[in-house]
């Protein structure tokens, strides 16, 4: 079964021109993806339209074997596919950290005492016990990267989504998002402009290019 399988997919922004005209991508079990392509080529629009948070004109997207036509079946997609947004700031809005990492599980139907037991659980694997008290806006932007990346874990998604990573990370933090994405079973596609980090996570993938997706 593929976790996405995405056929001839045209969108454009209300008034504008043409972003996306035939793009297709699959995504297995297991597999590692990239998305590369300039600034402004679509990449964000894609994932937008992965998520059902923008509607193609035309063209089919599945995930999970299902097709996914209605708001409903988004629903699924987005328990199921972990995204990590390009800006820590639009994902992390409670006043703690650890708040924050058991919201989704307890948005999830979790009890507080396994929401809590989560928490300490992901950020444990994550090495970054140290910053489960801290309050989350007062963070660095690179320590909100990883806790973005724990409260997406902490809700086992089965896909995960990465918009630019490895932006605001320093070597040390770098090393350690490397680690743990290369330790995780999931699935994951990726969208970065750092060469070496794909090279290193996710050498192959997709280049979106005139409108179109060609796998590289
Ligand atoms: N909400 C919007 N309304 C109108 N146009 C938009 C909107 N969002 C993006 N665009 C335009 O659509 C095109 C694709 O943008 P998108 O953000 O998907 O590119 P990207 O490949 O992710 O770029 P980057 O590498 O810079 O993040 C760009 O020309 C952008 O200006």
């Amino acid at each position: 079964m593929l976790l996405l399988d995405l056929n001839n997919i045209h969108f454009a922004y209300p008034g504008l021109g043409p972003v996306l005209e035939g793009a297709s991508m699959q995504l297995e079990p297991g597999q590692r993806l990239s998305l590369v392509g300039p600034n402004g080529a679509g990449k964000s629009t894609l994932l937008k339209i992965i998520m059902g948070l923008l509607a193609p004109e035309q063209g089919t997207i599945s995930a999970f074997g299902k097709t996914c036509t209605r708001e409903a079946d988004f629903h699924e997609v987005r328990r199921r596919i972990g995204f990590v947004f390009q800006d820590a700031d639009d994902q992390l809005f409670c006043p703690t950290v650890a708040e924050d990492v058991a919201f989704g599980p307890l948005n999830l139907g979790k009890s507080k005492q396994e929401a809590l037991a989560i928490v300490d659980n992901v950020l444990t694997r994550l090495g970054l016990m140290h910053l489960r008290d801290r309050v989350t806006h007062k963070l660095s932007g690179g320590e909100k990267r990883l806790v973005t990346l724990a409260t997406v874990l902490a809700m086992e998604p089965e896909v995960l989504i990465l918009d630019e990573p490895t932006n605001a990370l320093d070597p040390e933090n770098y090393g350690r998002l490397t680690g743990i994405l290369k330790e995780l079973d999931q699935a994951i596609l990726l969208v970065s402009h750092d060469p070496e980090f794909r090279a290193e996570i996710a050498p192959d993938g997709y280049h979106l290019k005139d409108r179109e997706l060609l796998r590289v």
